[in-house]
């Protein structure tokens, strides 16, 4: 592992409550590395997803740093670093129309203005988690949970992230449609020869035995890396 190259390291990001002005994530720093899979775990309400926000840079640090690629990721580079370092959450927002028009959404947006949605790529993904090219003509409206969650992972994979925060992604789904997550997530960390990485907050035991090589831990808003 110390061969592999650092993609990202934050430096004692703290996150303060605007409102009762308590410390929520207290003077966190960590090093995400190029293969790593890393579960996330801590008690309820102990500050994962405060965590994870701001590793995302969706929640403003009120203190530290994040270097992304070895540069200090600065205010004008947060839009293409939301890209590279995606945040997935428990419950997937997916807009009205077909699978196929929630897939070709980001492309829509300014920041992919040089991008093109690939119906190749997605094919790839759907063969991966044996799904039909047909699901891609679905309605959203009619999908389950897991089928949600399915595109909702589809939709930022397609836009080659580096790094995936994913937020009790499976918590909402039954054992199937979890194992389908996680056999996505793991295609596509094979597929590009283990350089990327994920954070996988999770609260189920097996779950972390499966997904994760190294485990964080938070407590209290004080996270601790390199527990075994
Ligand atoms: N936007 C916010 N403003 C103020 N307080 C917040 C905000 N978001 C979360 N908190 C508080 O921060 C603390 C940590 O919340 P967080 O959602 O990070 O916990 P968690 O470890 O992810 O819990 P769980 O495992 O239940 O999802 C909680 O006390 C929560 O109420």
């Amino acid at each position: 592992m110390d061969n592999k190259k650092i993609l990202l390291k934050a430096e004692n990001l703290c996150r303060i409550d605007p409102v009762n002005k308590v410390k929520l994530v207290k003077s966190a720093s960590c090093m995400i590395h190029q293969g790593d899979r890393i579960v996330l775990s801590g008690s309820s309400g102990s500050g994962k997803s405060v965590f994870c926000r701001m590793l995302a840079l969706l929640d403003q640090p009120d203190q530290g740093s994040i270097t992304f690629n070895g540069q200090l990721v600065r205010q004008a580079d947060i839009p293409h670093y939301r890209s590279a370092v995606a945040y997935i959450r428990q419950r997937p927002v997916l807009l009205r129309g077909t699978v196929q028009e929630n897939l070709m959404f980001p492309f829509a947006l300014h920041i992919n203005r040089e991008r093109r949605f690939n119906p190749e790529k997605i094919a790839r993904f759907l063969a991966m988690i044996d799904k039909p090219d047909t699901f891609l003509q679905k309605n959203a409206a009619d999908l389950s949970g897991g089928e949600r969650q399915l595109v909702c992972l589809l939709r930022v994979l397609q836009l080659d992230p580096v790094i995936l925060l994913l937020d009790e992604p499976t918590s909402a789904l039954d054992m199937d449609m979890a194992m389908q997550v996680e056999l996505l997530i793991n295609k596509w960390m094979q597929l590009h020869d283990e350089t990327r990485a994920y954070v996988w907050i999770s609260h189920d035991e097996q779950q972390k035995k499966r997904v994760g090589q190294q485990v964080w831990h938070m407590n209290a808003g004080v996270l601790t890396t390199g527990v075994a």
